[in-house]
């Protein structure tokens, strides 16, 4: 189960992130609570060891303007909501780092991983990162290949998620939080201890 924390704002949040066994940290580069500005990212960035991927976070945000962020920024992967044509994905190739597509499920949704150009597919919640599930029963025809699921998720209700979704990976950033935009790093360790756990289940 790859499990990947999402809009970390300071050295603790990355510290405790990767003493919690994380595989990815998310940074929110567009308007929110969460937003980190291209210096913070780049010297948070620059603690989280290779092992761990660095991932910048983007809404509508112009290519152009991902490309310079992520390049000042020394980012490692990128994560993209909104409605970026494939035409997005396929300039950003030129980057060299495994893009994200983060969408919500809809009967227009093209759920097929790489469909895009990307590596890993995002399913989350209509509003991205506010912490509101969505009915996974709607996910008829599940993706095959690396998704992460996203939406709400917390400790407490991770593994039954993963029983009904069977993603390849979860997403969370409100769910690990004591208020909107600060991280509790208690529930950090529970989350991450909760989807590793969950993915030994059986169904
Ligand atoms: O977190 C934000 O404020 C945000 C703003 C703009 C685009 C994406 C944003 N967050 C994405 C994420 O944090 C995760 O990918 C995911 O949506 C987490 O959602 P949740 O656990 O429900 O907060």
């Amino acid at each position: 189960m790859f499990v990947k924390l999402c809009g970390l704002r300071t050295e603790a949040d990355v510290a405790t992130a990767v003493d919690a066994g994380a595989d990815a940290v998310g940074f929110v580069f567009s308007r929110s609570p969460r937003q980190v500005d291209p210096d913070t990212a780049r010297r948070l960035a620059a603690a989280v060891p290779a092992h761990v991927l660095t991932v910048g976070v983007f809404r509508e945000t112009p290519t152009d303007e991902v490309r310079r962020l992520t390049v000042e920024s020394d980012i490692r992967a990128v994560q993209l909501h909104g409605d970026y044509p494939r035409s997005a994905f396929e300039n950003l190739a030129s980057l060299d780092v495994p893009l994200v597509r983060a969408v919500t499920l809809t009967p227009e949704t093209d759920v097929r991983v790489g469909a895009f150009g990307e590596r890993m597919l995002l399913l989350d919640s209509p509003e991205a990162g506010s912490g509101h599930r969505w009915d996974l029963s709607s996910l008829t025809t599940r993706p095959a290949g690396d998704w992460l699921l996203a939406g709400g998720l917390t400790a407490a209700n991770v593994a039954e998620a993963v029983a009904e979704a069977r993603p390849w990976g979860v997403d969370v950033s409100s769910g690990i939080e004591s208020s909107r935009g600060v991280k509790d790093h208690a529930l950090m360790h529970a989350f991450v201890k909760a989807a590793r756990e969950s993915s030994t289940r059986t169904p």
